[in-house]
């Protein structure tokens, strides 16, 4: 993962400090793009330990069009809390965009279902694209979070916004582009989540894992984040480890908990920082 450690390196050395929505303050660079070859490994970072399990259901999550965390919390995902209403309510966040968007007559696009009709028909397409950035729904900037989804706004933007899939010579890869980026504690996250979602589209659409490209935007560390940036800065990446899925599973929405083993998975150990809500 020095693809990962060398952006941290290029913001904590060149990255100029702003102030930001959550008061906290980040140092951020503007633009910036990292590649991983997915049959070189699962591209979980190694310099701290991740927790593979809130990914996964995290995006299974996602993949269900389920926008309360009503099911994280039964899994014992927190991930998503400091920004829910009482009753768990996010608004209309990227399950809800990439599984039911609604457009202007009352009609509902399943981007997702589609994406796989594509891919398996139309692999030479180059309109394999998932957006759920819809301004329809931003939320309203002078109220909060919780305020906006129980408003029927999404609580936060997406970050992960855009993702295009390109199919070549067999094998199957994925360019995110995501405008705001928390390199210390979203950033190991989208990674994984977008690694592992190609994983599981190459699986039921028989192709191989091609590249994840990861395109940023605003890409930050959190002025809180100093030490701990430091501290992982200061160890060596260490080999990556596999994905296993279950090879019987070829429905994209079939896919559950126990089809995905981590094989092979070795780290420093965890480094705790404070996420600015
Ligand atoms: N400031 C900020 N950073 C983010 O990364 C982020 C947001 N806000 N808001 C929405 C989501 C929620 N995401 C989050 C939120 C918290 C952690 C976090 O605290 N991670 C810890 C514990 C992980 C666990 O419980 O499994 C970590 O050490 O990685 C990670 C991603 C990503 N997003
Ligand atoms: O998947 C995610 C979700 C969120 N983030 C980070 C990026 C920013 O630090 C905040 C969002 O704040 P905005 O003011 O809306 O940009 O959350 C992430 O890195 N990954």
């Amino acid at each position: 993962m020095k693809q990962y450690l060398d952006l941290m390196r290029t913001v904590k050395e060149q990255g100029v400090f702003k102030g930001d929505r959550t008061g906290t303050g980040t140092y951020s660079i503007f633009g910036h793009q990292m590649r991983f070859d997915l049959a070189q490994g699962f591209p979980l970072v190694t310099t701290k330990k991740c927790h593979l399990k809130s990914i996964v259901h995290e995006l299974l999550w996602f993949l269900a069009g389920d926008t309360n965390i009503d099911y994280l919390k039964r899994n014992g995902v927190s991930i998503w809390d400091e920004w829910a209403t009482e009753s768990g309510e996010l608004g209309p966040v990227y399950g809800k965009q990439w599984r039911s968007w609604e457009g202007p007559n009352g009609e509902v696009i399943d981007q997702i279902s589609e994406l796989v009709n594509e891919i398996r028909n139309n692999p030479t397409s180059r309109r394999l694209v998932v957006s759920a950035w819809n301004p329809v729904v931003l939320p309203d900037v002078s109220l909060s979070p919780r305020e906006n989804a129980a408003q029927g706004k999404q609580a936060l933007p997406p970050c992960h916004c855009l993702f295009q899939f390109y199919v070549s010579e067999g094998k199957l890869s994925c360019q995110l582009y995501q405008r705001s980026a928390d390199i210390f504690l979203g950033v190991p996250f989208n990674i994984a989540s977008y690694s592992l979602l190609t994983l599981m589209l190459a699986q039921v659409c028989d192709l191989q894992p091609g590249e994840f490209i990861h395109t940023f935007g605003d890409a930050h560390l959190y002025s809180n984040h100093m030490e701990q940036v430091e501290l992982q800065l200061s160890r060596e990446p260490l080999q990556l480890p596999t994905l296993r899925i279950n090879p019987e599973v070829k429905d994209l929405f079939a896919f559950c908990f126990e089809d995905f083993e981590l094989v092979g998975y070795q780290s420093h150990p965890h480094i705790k920082a404070p996420v600015a809500v």
